[in-house]
């Protein structure tokens, strides 16, 4: 099979730092399939719940600010597009401000169910698509063509994450590991589709792996996925 030739769903799960991101970017380049960054929409949500005055940790409230919000996310690998009610929040969403909210807006099932929901759309419309997030695999992609779950060590991650946000001091970093360890532990000890690898996800450890090598694993995982099926 040439890599276009590629039709189905290729899912990307793992905690923070691991290169999901930048994996099924590149997948979904050489596929030439859509790419769906899930993480980005409970980011943008947060934007929501922030610019509402509401408390992240304030369930009720932050269903209702979450229902009355427009997310709306590209699946383009090469652009980014991310907006709420329509204003561009692709760089916001980035900010240290959104990252310590963020857990605990995804924690509410509501917003889950409505994401999900959403998430589910987008990828019906797609051909082919490389999907990333935290439950893909698990909750919103159960029949999913291939699964990955993407791991490193924490230290490994940490570094990573540093190294793109351009922090150097060694407080940076030691606070940059504080919240990727905090983000792990709301992650997985969630009620509400905790982070963890489904029970037919291909694990992928990253920390002794180049970006492009974990690339190519991928690519070939969804190549003798499809050649198993024809
Ligand atoms: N295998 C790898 N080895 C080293 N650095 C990597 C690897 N994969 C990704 N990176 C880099 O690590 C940083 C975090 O990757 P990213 O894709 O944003 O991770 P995630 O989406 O899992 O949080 C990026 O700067 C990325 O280029
Ligand atoms: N499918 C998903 C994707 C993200 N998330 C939440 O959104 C947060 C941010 O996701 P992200 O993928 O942008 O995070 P990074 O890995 O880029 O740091 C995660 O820490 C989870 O709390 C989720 O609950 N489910």
């Amino acid at each position: 099979m040439s890599e276009r030739e590629f039709h189905g769903q290729v899912t990307l799960d793992g905690p923070s730092g691991t290169g999901k991101s930048s994996v099924a970017r590149a997948v979904a380049a050489r596929l030439g399939a859509a790419y769906l960054d899930t993480g980005a929409m409970y980011r943008a949500a947060t934007v929501a719940v922030l610019d509402a005055g509401v408390d992240p940790e304030d369930a009720e409230a932050v269903a209702r600010v979450v229902a009355g919000a427009r997310i709306e996310v590209g699946t383009h690998a090469d652009t980014e597009r991310v907006e709420v009610d329509g204003t561009d929040v692709a760089v916001r969403i980035r900010g240290a401000e959104v990252t310590r909210a963020v857990s605990a807006v995804s924690a509410v099932p509501a917003v889950r169910r409505q994401l999900v929901d959403q998430q589910r759309s987008l990828v019906a419309a797609a051909d082919a698509v490389v999907v990333e997030g935290r439950d893909i695999g698990t909750v919103v992609l159960p029949d999913a063509t291939v699964k990955v779950y993407l791991t490193a060590a924490p230290e490994a991650r940490a570094q990573r994450r540093a190294a793109q946000l351009g922090l150097t001091t060694a407080d940076e970093v030691a606070e940059l590991a504080a919240d990727l360890r905090r983000r792990d532990e709301y992650d997985s000890s969630r009620a509400d589709s905790p982070l963890r690898p489904a029970a037919d996800a291909v694990v992928v450890d990253s920390t002794d792996l180049g970006r492009e090598q974990v690339v190519d694993r991928v690519v070939e995982l969804a190549r003798s996925a499809v050649e198993v099926r024809s």
